[in-house]
């Protein structure tokens, strides 16, 4: 120690008479220098504020490296963010993590010191200065600065999405902003559907399954082919079949959150732009119920006369009826139309975002207009329908536990024969199996009689409407025997000469 000291001092004095005072600063620098030149090593900082933003980066690493601390830490950080229900651990100050990428071994270190004299500021500063210091080997600078940062912050964004609540987003305010302007309400989303709760047919089940994965992960796919990431769903069906659960185990099963659009609080085509850019990425934007949300009239009858206002919200005021002052049609902007729906969902605006699934539901799949369904605007139409047998299976193991097996092979095949003709929705059939669900052997005999009740009933319906059919059917075929030839020549004429669009005038 003596020793050391001796040298530090005689270095001391060595430094004062060969450097003048003026040069001494200019050496120390060039002397530090040099070190640098001959360490193997580079350091990067990344403080929590750059200037006076929240450096983005400084948040990713401290998350990204609370899935290594948590595991090989002695003494962590703990924190819980808003609307997270997880706890994340981080570094403790002034400590040091390993980590290793591609081969390259890097030293993260999470440096605190108290923040010196207060330089004026609009925001004021936090007392304390963190950051982290990226200590790596020079010969690895290339893949740190190339693709280890892109990393961690795609791992961030991945954990910061596991970790946060899922919301549901709602617009219901009627287009009103709250207080950060924001026209959309939020709470937790908690639906418990998952795919493996959705009672469908397992083979249907797995292509959306499927096609929900390759969408989630077709980045490179989507910016190689020039299409905008997004993809649309159109579920129709009966009420009861499961469309908004299959919504709710979608947003389950990618984690992305929902956006409940409710159509008729929107008052104009602008206003449903501005919704649209106030979305997030990795979200489902739904619309429930679209044939009644907006009149849903082909997009060329609105140019060509009549109510300037066809197509627009219906409850705004009928077809109809004259358009007040200043609704002058899609384009003018005063209410919102289908055109406008199409822009929302097709547009230059609809990659406004990215990695977003739009989801239209109806009861109704014939009352909505072509351009609605063409392909490229919905990808996907899934048929919601009345429980099948693979359905039901689902729905006798979500409810009472059963497996196949576990039912007599005779009431098997009796619930197989019925379920197709009773067209019960799976709604119908968990009602029933909710209602007895503490004795197991009578919810499937009730089950069972219902089924039988039903399918008797449809039966009967069919039979009768049949057997109108068939009346109705002699009806015309004389009635036909009444017109002159000419008046059938005639409207083979016409039938040869329409164009698609005079479909009804031809009914
Ligand atoms: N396929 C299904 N799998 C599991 N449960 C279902 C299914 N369909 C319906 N259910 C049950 O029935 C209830 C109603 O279903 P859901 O709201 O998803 O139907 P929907 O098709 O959206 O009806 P609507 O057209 O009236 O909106 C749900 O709470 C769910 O428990
Ligand atoms: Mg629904």
């Amino acid at each position: 120690m003596a020793s050391m000291m001796g040298v530090w001092a005689f270095g001391q004095s060595l430094l004062q008479t060969v450097f003048p005072p003026e040069l001494r600063f200019a050496s120390l620098k060039f002397f530090y220098r040099l070190l640098n030149w001959f360490s193997s090593y580079c350091y990067y900082d990344i403080t929590e504020i750059d200037g006076v933003n929240t450096n983005e980066l400084y948040n990713a690493v401290q998350l990204y490296l609370s899935s290594s601390a948590s595991i090989i830490g002695t003494r962590l950080s703990l924190t819980r963010g808003l609307n997270s229900s997880t706890i994340t651990f981080g570094l403790s100050n002034n400590d040091r993590l390993v980590d290793t990428y591609n081969g390259a071994t890097v030293e993260w270190e999470h440096v605190v010191s108290q923040r010196q004299s207060q330089t004026f500021s609009w925001r004021p500063l936090p007392e304390e200065k963190r950051g982290f210091t990226l200590r790596v080997k020079k010969k690895n600078r290339q893949v740190v600065l190339g693709s280890y940062l892109d990393f961690v912050m795609e791992k961030a964004n991945e954990i910061r999405r596991k970790n946060q609540d899922r919301l549901l987003y709602t617009n219901s305010r009627g287009g009103s902003l709250d207080s950060r302007g924001h026209p959309w309400e939020s709470v937790p989303f908690k639906h418990p559907s998952t795919f493996e709760t959705l009672a469908m047919d397992p083979v249907k089940k797995a292509e959306i399954m499927a096609d929900l994965l390759d969408f989630a992960s077709g980045e490179s796919f989507y910016q190689r082919t020039g299409r905008a990431w997004k993809r649309g769903y159109l579920l129709y069906g009966p009420p009861g079949t499961g469309k908004s659960s299959m919504i709710a185990a979608m947003a389950n099963y990618l984690g992305y959150d929902i956006y409940d659009l409710e159509l008729t609080e929107v008052n104009t085509n602008s206003d449903l732009r501005k919704l649209l850019m106030k979305t997030s990425s990795k979200s489902i934007i739904v619309i429930e119920d679209i044939d009644c949300s907006i009149n849903l009239t082909n997009r060329n009858k609105n140019n060509g006369g009549g109510s300037a206002n066809s197509g627009g919200r219906k409850n705004n005021h009928d077809a109809s009826s004259p358009a007040p002052p200043g609704a002058n049609g899609e384009e003018g902007g005063s209410t919102i139309t289908l055109s406008g729906l199409l822009n929302f969902t097709d547009g230059l605006w609809s990659c406004c975002g990215s990695e977003r699934i739009f989801v239209f539901t109806t009861n109704h799949i014939e009352k909505l207009d072509r351009a609605l369904l063409r392909s490229g605007r919905m990808d996907m139409h899934i048929n919601m329908s009345y429980c099948s047998f693979p359905a039901f299976k689902i729905l006798l193991k979500n409810y009472l536990g059963y497996e196949e097996t576990d039912l007599e092979k005779q009431v098997l095949d009796e619930l197989e024969g019925v379920i197709d003709e009773a067209e019960m929705t799976p709604a119908d059939i968990s009602e029933v199996l909710i209602k007895n669900r503490r004795d197991n052997k009578k919810a499937v005999q009730e089950l069972l009689e219902a089924l039988k009740t039903r399918a008797e009933r449809n039966r009967s319906k069919k039979l009768l409407e049949s057997n109108r059919n068939e009346v109705e059917d002699e009806e015309q075929e004389k009635r036909a025997l009444d017109i002159p030839k000419e008046g059938f020549d005639h409207l083979l004429e016409s039938c040869n000469n329409c164009e698609e669009e005079d479909d009804e005038k031809i009914h």
